[in-house]
């Protein structure tokens, strides 16, 4: 059932304008006035062609949170926002802590056809920080993890993370911390600063993330290994990864879309969709992350998509769950926070969005340039739309987003995986349609490998 696709008329992240013909999973020439007989042309006058986005940082929830979330749903929300890959946090019921859990994650990727899942190994068993997890196990699997992290917490014991780096080196592996000083943080509920104080809520010192980076880049660069700071929320955050990258230390960071964009002082109103971990931070920290993601301290944007039910957000903010939805509204905040003020051009976008978190993540056999011969893994975007955001454009379980009812830029309209839709006319691909065209994709893929 193969079929044939011509973009015409796209306009590259360099800014030429190409039509993109793809065929038989990949692009297989980009040209000029290409015309194809039999090919279903998708007009992509005004649209950016970007290489399919790849987000290091997404909890997909299962197993065992599938009330909040499945593979399948916040795959579809992926898609929605122009993701073709997705790497799943560990944090599930159980934890993704053994290979028989990361290759769980992985086939149930594979079946729903919206995305790549790399399933993300635990760092320690059960999340618990005590005893490392079997890293190596994960990393020989199927599901050949090259990312391990305990998100949702912090590898805290010094002794632990110095193993876990060490250990991780044998198979090219990175540990992605979640950096926050545990005993710096007990009960907090916010940003540390004059507006904890006066709304009466426990404060969360930027020390607690800034003195486990610092730890962490000096540990990393002790044992000669690789390191990634997940979520980096504050000004003296990228000072200490812009000195450690001056020294040499092989560390990388994330920072997401919300911190690009949303201040502390949304909390005055106690609406728990802006209860996040790390907190939104101030303004100065929001110009110090945007500066350090134009002058590439910060090498990626990662979601961190964190859907919760309903019942654990509509409660008073001490009760409430941290953490936002994300994927669906990627692209627009960082064209809200970055590309209209002139910081980031569309290339530096699909570097910080597509090919640097490919390589932080290892994910092979993923072309991130489109060009002919390549995957086609692609999403189409057009900068002219806005959009008053809605639940309407949410395409996950999760309704938790910071966004709803505000404006925001632009418009996901068309997402290819394995060269074919999963978002056409900005309208998600059904899954049926989706799980039969992954099904006849790994066929094919199969049939090639045997020859
Ligand atoms: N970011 C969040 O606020 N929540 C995440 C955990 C995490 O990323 O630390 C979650 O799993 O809900
Ligand atoms: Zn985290
Ligand atoms: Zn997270």
């Amino acid at each position: 059932m193969n079929e044939t696709y011509l973009i015409a008329g796209a306009t590259l992240a360099d800014g030429r304008t190409a039509d993109l013909l793809v065929d038989g999973g990949r692009i297989a020439e980009v040209g000029a006035g290409l015309s194809v007989p039999g090919a279903t042309v998708v007009d992509a006058a005004g649209l950016i062609a970007l290489p399919g986005l790849v987000d290091l940082h997404t909890h997909l929830r299962e197993p065992g949170f599938e009330q909040s979330e499945t593979v399948l749903t916040g795959t579809r929300a992926a898609a929605a926002g122009g993701f073709t890959s997705v790497f799943a946090m560990a944090n599930t019921s159980p934890v993704a802590d053994t290979a028989g859990v990361v290759e769980q994650v992985l086939s149930l990727g594979d079946a729903a056809g919206y995305a790549t899942v790399r399933p993300i190994g635990a760092v320690t068993v059960g999340l618990e920080g005590e005893r490392l997890a079997e890293l190596g196990a994960m990393a020989d699997s199927r599901a050949r993890v090259r990312v391990f992290s305990d998100d949702g917490k912090c590898v805290s014991d010094p002794l632990l993370m110095r193993r876990a780096l060490e250990y991780v080196k044998a198979f090219d592996g990175v540990i992605a911390q979640h950096a926050q000083e545990p005993r710096l943080t007990i009960g907090a509920q916010m940003n540390e600063g004059a507006l904890s104080g006066e709304l009466g809520l426990t404060g969360w010192p930027a020390v607690a993330e800034e003195s486990i980076i610092a730890r962490d880049v000096l540990l990393a660069e002790h044992v000669g290994s690789r390191l990634h700071v997940c979520h980096v929320s504050t000004a003296g955050s990228v000072d200490v990864i812009r000195w450690a990258k001056a020294r040499g230390i092989d560390v990388t960071a994330e920072v997401t879309p919300h911190h690009l964009l949303l201040t502390e002082d949304l909390v005055q109103g106690y609406d728990a969709r802006y209860k996040v971990n790390p907190p939104l931070r101030r303004r100065e920290d929001v110009e110090a992350l945007r500066a350090g993601l134009a002058d590439g301290t910060i090498d990626i944007v990662a979601t961190d998509h964190a859907p919760h039910p309903v019942e654990s957000k509509d409660c008073e903010w001490d009760a409430a769950a941290f953490g936002m939805v994300g994927l669906e509204s990627a692209l627009s905040v960082v064209h809200a926070s970055v590309v209209e003020n002139g910081m980031l051009g569309w290339s530096d976008v699909a570097r910080v969005l597509s090919s640097a978190p490919a390589r932080i993540g290892r994910l092979s056999g993923h072309g991130h340039a489109l060009e002919a011969g390549a995957p086609a893994e692609f999403t189409l975007y057009d900068p002219q739309a806005s959009r008053e955001f809605a639940t309407a454009d949410l395409a996950g379980k999760g309704v938790n987003s910071p966004y709803l009812s505000m404006t925001l830029p632009g418009r996901v309209v068309a997402t290819f995986h394995h060269g074919y839709p999963t978002v056409l006319d900005g309208v998600v691909v059904e899954a049926d349609v989706v799980a039969a065209r992954a099904r006849s994709f790994a066929g094919a893929e199969e049939g090639a490998l045997r020859g």
